[in-house]
């Protein structure tokens, strides 16, 4: 993808092949550690320069090594300075073992901690290699911590967050700021991880770009950088019919808002038309709602057979308000070789028969994009949600690859995943995204770029940046339709911040 480091997403298993590979091109992994603790030691006192006291709670691995490279940074600055260790410090080994030694001071039981008023805490408990729940003795820590509401820096991550999942290892830490080494990790983004990281600071320890590279997956933060050079070519002076036609299916005269509002938003989102297409029994509620939009009556199977045979049709969304059943799974199927959507209802129609669509798509081989919720999600793929052992990037992987098609899974923490195994991860929506009418906006987006002839992958990677977005235009009590008014044009001049990663 050609992007910069900081778009990179790394699990805890390649962070640390990257430290190996690091230490055989000739870098001295203790240099790494002093790096790292220095870098901690910096944020404290730039962020609490009033602190009264900065307490280190250092851990067995190399995560507490880093803790005691900061505490020994922080007591030559002149800060007024505890440390608190968990397990006896004479069993350190490597660079955490160097890291204590070189740290004077006095060296306390975590179990003795009992926060002050003033109190600044550096977590330096568990970092990546946290491999189970933690241990009471710490679960306890954390509670005084917690109780005392006293803020609190996370090394690398907050300790029991599992960097691989973003979930929770029995307790954990919630940051006020959180300083990470060369890359993000999945269980900063993730939740209930994200919500428990602050601010996120990845600093830069000294591992060369292509080292980092070399080990690096295909998994993002979702940036423009991702999908930018696919949106470029979208010139908003070009002939409607070359800014792509998409349709949206409506549902029957008591369900059509829905589709309304995804129609919408595909034309505001820049597809060149949009037409809706509607039951003869809700044309006359469609008709009485739309201008922009065009209006198409359609009752049968036949006349989209029929219709289909128009290639100017870009794209489709199937799904929002249209009812479940036979319907949905008969238009499916049959757009299962063109640029499509299957939102809401589309997805949960195939519960029962979900074989027929994944060996259509595969088939057919069109551009799909299937937008499932939690909900959906379990319903159409029962035995991958279940699998606890799976994080939710691992989960969206599983089923792209088992349906053939891109598979947007919704949530605050919004997993895009190809059936390739390229994978982004979202960061830009604002809380109050979650809004009635909010999924149906982002699935006429989606249509839109499907429209402008953008892949699957990207088209959805794109509109879910767009959709955050405009979630943050339209701010606070925002609506599906203010929703809709707020998608900001794609238009990405030098000027806007790239690869901005709000937490
Ligand atoms: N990658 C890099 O480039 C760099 C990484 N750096 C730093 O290294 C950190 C990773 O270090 P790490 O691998 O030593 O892991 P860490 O989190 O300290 O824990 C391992 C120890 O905890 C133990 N343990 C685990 N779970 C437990 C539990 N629930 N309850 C009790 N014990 C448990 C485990 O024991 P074991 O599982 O073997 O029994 C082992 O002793 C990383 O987060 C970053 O801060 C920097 O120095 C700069 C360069
Ligand atoms: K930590």
């Amino acid at each position: 993808m050609g992007e910069a480091l900081r778009d990179l997403l790394v699990t805890p298993a390649e962070m640390a092949a990257i430290d190996e590979d690091a230490v055989h091109s000739g870098i001295e992994s203790f240099s790494l550690m002093r790096s790292a603790g220095m870098a901690v030691s910096a944020a404290a006192l730039r962020l609490f320069p009033s602190a009264s006291r900065f307490v280190v709670l250092c851990g067995p691995g190399n995560n507490g090594g880093d803790g005691y490279v900061a505490a020994a940074a922080l007591a030559e600055s002149g800060a007024s300075l505890a440390v608190f260790a968990l397990g006896d410090v004479g069993k350190l080994k490597g660079d955490a073992a160097r890291a204590r030694a070189a740290y004077a001071g006095e060296i306390q039981a975590i179990g003795t901690y009992e926060p002050q008023a003033g109190d600044v805490v550096i977590d330096a408990l568990f970092g990546a290699g946290l491999a189970r729940d933690l241990p009471d003795e710490v679960q306890e820590a954390i509670r005084r911590v917690e109780d005392s509401r006293r803020p609190v820096i996370a090394v690398d991550l907050p300790s029991g967050i599992d960097g691989r999942s973003g979930e929770i290892r029995g307790a954990s830490f919630t940051a006020a700021h959180t300083v990470t080494f060369m890359a993000a990790k999945p269980g900063h983004l993730l939740l209930p991880g994200r919500t428990r990281c602050g601010t996120l600071e990845v600093f830069d320890i000294g591992i060369p770009d292509r080292v980092v590279r070399a080990r690096a997956g295909d998994l993002r933060i979702n940036t423009p950088a991702v999908w930018q050079q696919h949106a470029s070519g979208l010139d908003p002076a070009t002939h409607k019919y070359k800014r792509g036609h998409l349709a949206v299916f409506s549902g029957p005269q008591i369900s059509t808002g829905a589709a309304r509002l995804s129609a919408m938003a595909g034309l505001n989102a820049g597809a060149g038309l949009v037409t809706l297409v509607s039951p003869p029994d809700a044309i006359a509620a469609n008709a009485a709602h739309l201008t922009a939009v065009m209006l198409k009556e359609m009752g049968k199977t036949g006349d989209l057979a029929a219709w289909l045979k128009d290639r100017r049709l870009g794209a489709f969304v199937l799904g929002p308000g249209f009812g479940v059943g036979k319907k949905a799974r008969a238009f499916a199927l049959m757009l299962c070789g063109r640029a499509l959507v299957l939102d809401a209802d589309a997805v949960t129609s195939f519960k029962e028969r979900r074989t027929d669509l994944f060996n259509t798509i595969a088939m057919e081989g069109g551009q799909v994009v299937m937008t499932p919720h939690e909900g959906e999600f379990a319903r159409l793929f029962p035995e991958i949600a279940a699998d606890t052992a799976l994080s939710k990037i691992e989960k969206a992987q599983a089923a792209a690859k088992l349906s053939h098609a891109v598979i947007l899974y919704k949530g605050p923490d919004t997993v895009v995943a190809a059936p390739s195994g390229r994978t982004v991860v979202n960061a830009n929506a604002p809380p109050w995204l979650a809004t009635a009418g909010s999924g149906d906006v982002l699935t006429g987006i989606i249509g839109a770029h499907l429209a402008q002839g953008m892949p699957a992958f990207e088209a959805a990677a794109a509109a879910v940046w767009r959709h955050g977005e405009a979630g943050t235009r339209a701010g606070q009590g925002a609506t599906a339709e203010t929703l809709v008014a707020n998608i900001p044009p794609f238009d990405y001049s030098a000027t806007r911040p790239m690869g901005r990663v709000a937490l």
